[in-house]
């Protein structure tokens, strides 16, 4: 498996080897042990599946707040996104910044987000389908979103926001200036 650094040093794009042949190819697409062998010991407990049928579809940006803080490990199996993760570790050096990444069905890339990030993404194309594991259970009352195009955040979506396809809830996000962060920078 592939790894590959952003801008943030916790947030990791992950390429696991796909064995191609006549046939198309095989991946293992998530294993406990190629995760630990880079360093991430994760125990994943909830598979997630997002189908979106327009191109220009943004989804986020959602965080779940302590005690049901979500890591995310996210993939494309189908379509193309731009992901983004959002640094919102109170004392984080990279606190208010983010990072993208284009994941596809085609590049087999995934984005691995650890606790402490608001997360979303916009589809490139049709039919876009996302797959992703979570390291903690869904909790609607634990579950918060801030604004995508928010101004402070100014994250380059590469699609224009205002001809975004968006949920009620996502369309009546609050701003990143009224979010107080839940979370805590937990390095040496
Ligand atoms: C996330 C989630 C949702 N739901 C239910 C709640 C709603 O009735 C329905 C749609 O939920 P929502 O509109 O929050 O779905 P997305 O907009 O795709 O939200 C996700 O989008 C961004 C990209 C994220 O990173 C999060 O994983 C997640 O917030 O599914 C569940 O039952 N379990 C779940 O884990």
């Amino acid at each position: 498996m592939d790894v590959t650094a952003t801008e943030i040093p916790d947030v990791l794009i992950l390429t696991p080897r796909r064995f191609a042949d006549a046939r198309g190819f095989f991946s293992e697409t998530w294993s406990a042990r190629a995760m630990a062998a880079v360093g991430l010991d994760v125990a994943f407990v909830q598979d997630n599946h997002s189908r979106s049928t327009q191109a220009g579809t943004v989804r986020g940006l959602h965080y779940q707040r302590p005690p049901h803080a979500q890591g995310k490990l996210v993939r494309v199996a189908r379509g193309r996104i731009r992901d983004v993760a959002v640094d919102v570790r109170v004392g984080s050096p990279s606190y208010g910044r983010w990072v993208a990444a284009e994941l596809s069905a085609e590049n087999g890339a995934q984005l691995w987000a650890p606790r402490g990030f608001l997360h979303g993404f916009v589809t490139l194309e049709p039919d876009t389908d996302v797959i992703y594991k979570v390291d903690d259970f869904y909790s609607a009352d634990c579950d918060g979103a801030v604004r995508f195009d928010d101004p402070d955040l100014a994250i380059d979506w590469g699609v224009d926001p205002q001809a975004a396809t968006l949920s009620d809830k996502d369309a009546a996000a609050p701003a990143f200036a009224s979010f107080r962060s839940p979370f805590a920078f937990a390095h040496p």
